[in-house]
């Protein structure tokens, strides 16, 4: 990846030797660190090494009467200006001047200080404009038109306030394997930076379960990215998730995609695992039949702070768990309580994240002795 901006700008650095040996630097260091737990190989996937990214956020700078796009500095305070991202998608990357000129034509730039870019694979673009003022109808009318002009939505956001031109999502096709599915990504909710590297995820973390008639439990599912996928390996599905967002974007991607054999709960993995266990009752839970379900199987993708003592305590009673991490050294303080009870038989490097040290790792567990 070429980046003009080597060296200054924080959102990554680019490695002089390429992007081959990065990968191959941050596979040894996880190699290392896991150890302890796991000998055999790691399976590696690669990103694009460029415009893999299909979510961005950026500063809005403002100098004088003028403005830029901006990062943190790598290693010092202050920010470095943008005018170009060889990281974000085509699309972001040709609509970002273009917006940007058209915010300073249209003189709605005041207070205006963030602009955070969502856009799917063939090209649907959702751009927040984030304020420091409140949105009025004639900041709408000039964002209608910028709208209208880009082929864009745009959503306003300020203090208390969400102004929505044209709609608040985009619709991504994520093929995996021979299949092709539809999600509904919502903006301001979570969903998978790299598509091409999410693809690659979903398929190794599917093939790691055997079809079943058994059922499956998720935890931490979002939108349904891998749920929906997973759906025909088993007989039904249970899938929780804290944001009420992101489990509307999920039951809507469920009959998007015509899938009906999983049911969506909104509860954090804390309170379903009172509600297992008796502990605390929760209307939301009303519906559901946990009696009905056979499981044996658990799929769980936690947010950088992993899961925890009691979430994986909880998670070691299931014969097979896979496990999608987004921080390894999280990963790790999980893994030192799930290998007391099961054995890892598979891991996989995502590189999710390339031009940073971050990484995504599968993690597949058989209980001990099966
Ligand atoms: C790394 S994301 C994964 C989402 C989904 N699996 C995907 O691939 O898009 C982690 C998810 O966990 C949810 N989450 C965070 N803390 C949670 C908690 N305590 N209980 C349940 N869900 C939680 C977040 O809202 C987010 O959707």
């Amino acid at each position: 990846m070429d980046c003009k901006y080597f060296g200054e700008c924080g959102a990554c650095r680019v490695y002089e030797n390429g992007y081959e040996a990065q990968l191959n630097e941050k596979l040894q260091i996880n190699k290392e660190r896991f150890a302890p737990y796991f000998s055999g190989d790691i399976s590696v996937y690669k990103s694009l090494d460029e415009h893999y990214r299909a979510r961005s956020e950026f500063k809005i700078w403002h100098i004088d009467d003028d403005i830029s796009y901006a990062m943190n500095h790598i290693d010092k305070k202050g920010v470095v200006l943008i005018d170009e991202c060889p990281q974000v998608n085509e699309y972001i990357a040709a609509l970002m001047p273009q917006l940007l000129s058209a915010i300073k034509v249209n003189d709605i730039d005041f207070k205006l200080f963030g602009a955070d870019f969502l856009s799917s694979s063939s090209g649907e673009i959702v751009v927040s404009l984030l304020y420091h003022r409140a949105l009025d109808v004639v900041w709408q009318e000039k964002a209608k038109k910028i709208a209208q002009d880009l082929n864009i939505y745009i959503i306003g956001r300020s203090r208390k306030q969400k102004v929505i031109i044209g709609q608040d999502y985009i619709t991504e096709t994520l093929h995996v394997n021979n299949d092709v599915y539809k999600f509904k990504y919502i903006e301001n909710s979570f969903t998978q930076p790299n598509p091409r590297v999410n693809e690659q995820m979903i398929a190794w973390a599917a093939a790691k379960f055997s079809d079943t008639q058994d059922d499956l439990l998720e935890l931490y599912c979002g939108a349904g990215n891998f749920t929906i996928p997973f759906a025909k390996k088993f007989n039904k599905v249970l899938a929780t998730e804290i944001s009420k967002s992101s489990i509307n974007a999920a039951k809507a991607n469920m009959h998007l995609n015509d899938v009906h054999n999983i049911e969506f709960v909104r509860m954090s993995v804390e309170e379903f695992v009172d509600a297992l266990e008796g502990v605390r009752e929760f209307r939301r839970m009303k519906d559901i039949d946990i009696k009905n379900y056979t499981i044996n199987s658990i799929f769980v993708d936690p947010p950088r702070s992993g899961m925890g003592e009691y979430s994986c305590k909880f998670a070691s009673r299931y014969n097979h768990i896979v496990y999608i991490s987004c921080n390894p050294q999280t990963l790790l303080d999980d893994l030192d309580i799930l290998c007391k009870t099961h054995d890892i038989t598979d891991m996989a490097l995502f590189d999710q994240f390339p031009y940073t040290h971050h990484v995504e790792m599968g993690v597949k567990l058989i209980k001990k002795g099966l």
